[in-house]
């Protein structure tokens, strides 16, 4: 396996030792959860693991989990779930993180929101010492009078791009919304105040500031793995 696919892994992995038979989960999106999918299925089948559910945060996740016979619920039917977990595009030293460059940041953060517990599994490459620095912070809007939203950024020090695919079209999400990717110059001086400010216009569906939601982060490294939990968590 390749290298830093085996990092994910080893990540998913440790985070799977937190899953306890019947517990309700929170299945994020992207190529680290689809390690924890994997490994997930692989305890169901093996019945190492029973009793488990599941809410997909996107299509291509809930796919997976089909395929792997993961039994899965809708969004109300399993909350409150035991433990959400999910990947992370930035993790900075107060476990606040970027999320959101697969796409799927509004069902993600309302899966963590419905979540007793979250757990981030990444890679150390994703560890940075301010948010912005290492990837765009991707903002979920409406498609009605996007192009608004660039001014605004502007005025928040960002400048933002319309995501588009490889074709060159607009990247819809699962819920039928478009992406812009805003870059901060030296990366985001305060992720509260533009999660408020951003928050507050509409036509703004979801950002993907993940504040004060992580408990536990998993970072997989060569030299083994780093856990950091919240300060005050066991
Ligand atoms: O937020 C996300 C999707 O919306 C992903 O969790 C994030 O992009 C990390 O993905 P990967 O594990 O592929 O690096």
């Amino acid at each position: 396996m390749d290298p830093k696919e085996q990092l994910k892994r080893d990540a998913a992995r440790e985070a799977l030792s937190r899953v306890t038979p019947g517990m309700r989960l929170g299945l994020g999106t992207g190529s680290t959860m689809w390690h924890f999918v994997d490994l997930l299925g692989d305890a169901l089948a093996e019945g190492t693991l029973s009793g488990i559910s599941g809410v997909p945060t996107s299509e291509r996740t809930r796919d997976q989990a089909a395929e792997r016979g993961i039994p899965l619920l809708e969004l109300h039917e399993g909350a409150p779930l035991d433990l959400a977990v999910d990947g992370a595009d930035e993790v900075d030293p107060h476990l606040d993180l970027v999320k959101g460059l697969g796409g799927a940041l509004l069902r993600e953060k309302m899966v963590v929101q419905a979540a007793r517990a979250f757990v981030v599994v990444a890679d150390d490459s994703k560890e940075v010492s301010r948010l912005g620095t290492r990837a765009p912070l991707p903002i979920e809007v409406v498609p009605f009078g996007w192009e608004s939203h660039i001014p605004a950024l502007e005025a928040l020090g960002a400048r933002g791009v319309l995501r588009v695919s490889e074709a060159g079209d607009a990247v819809r999400t699962d819920n039928g919304n478009l992406l812009l990717d805003a870059h901060f110059e030296g990366g985001i001086e305060d992720p509260f105040e533009v999660e408020n400010r951003l928050r507050a216009r509409a036509g703004v569906v979801e950002t993907g500031l993940f504040l004060d939601l992580a408990d536990e982060v998993i970072l997989a490294s060569d030299s083994g793995l780093v856990i950091r939990r919240r300060e005050g968590e066991a």
